[in-house]
């Protein structure tokens, strides 16, 4: 049985329509990768996915609970060590003990490091060493190796495959080949591009908010 499943699924983001018409299932021990061009709606449908916006159409089914989300922020607590964020989030959800994250992310060495004194590698090494101790099934993840090194993203890699030998199952967004193996599929978004335009009132041509 899908642990994931998408059916007729279109998603918007700023009120437009981005992608449709998507249908995917993603069950125990599978991988499902993202691709398509910057701003084809990766993110927009994993934060759907993720119950973290509603479907613009159509529907997905899922256990929210079922679900560990790690978007582009890492979502570190900058004045807690790299070993009490993760003990925090291992409170949160009630998950495995924060040692195994550690390790299998090369931290043990930074366990008492505040976050905010690691460096952009490293924090994202914490981010993703956070879905460990979530114990949830199911990872959603954005573009999980931005800043990683070759070595780093070998040990995200790592983590993905035990992740799936375990019996759980990941919906990834990358542009970068993993090397996660030859059972991975691939999901190209560009086919599904939304050609049924704006769903809501967006803000006006002259807003911009970055400099506005
Ligand atoms: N906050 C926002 N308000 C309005 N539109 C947005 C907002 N964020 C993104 N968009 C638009 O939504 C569309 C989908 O964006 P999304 O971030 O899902 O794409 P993506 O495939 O993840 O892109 P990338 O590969 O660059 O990360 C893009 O056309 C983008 O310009």
């Amino acid at each position: 049985m899908a642990l994931v499943s998408a059916r007729g699924l279109a998603v918007a983001r700023g009120g437009r329509r981005v992608a449709e018409g998507i249908d995917l299932d993603l069950s125990a021990g599978e991988a499902l990768i993202l691709r398509g061009p910057n701003g084809i709606g990766k993110t927009t449908l994993l934060r759907t996915i993720a119950g973290l916006q509603p479907p613009a159409a159509g529907t997905v089914t899922a256990d929210p609970d079922a679900i560990a989300y790690a978007g582009h922020a890492d979502g570190l607590k900058g004045a807690l060590s790299a070993a009490e964020n993760l003990r925090f989030w291992q409170a949160v959800f009630a998950g495995p003990p924060v040692g195994a994250a550690l390790a299998a992310f090369d931290l043990s060495h930074l366990a008492a490091r505040p976050a905010a004194m690691l460096s952009a590698g490293q924090k994202r090494r914490l981010g993703l060493a956070r879905l460990l101790v979530t114990g949830r099934p199911v990872w959603v993840l954005d573009e999980p190796t931005v800043s990683l090194d070759a070595a780093s993203a070998a040990l995200f890699a790592e983590a993905v495959g035990a992740h799936l030998a375990q019996g759980g199952a990941a919906l990834i967004a990358t542009h970068v080949d993993l090397g996660l193996g030859a059972g991975v599929r691939v999901l190209d978004l560009s086919p599904y591009r939304a050609m049924t335009g704006r769903t809501a009132p967006r803000a006006p041509a002259s807003f911009d908010e970055a400099f506005g």
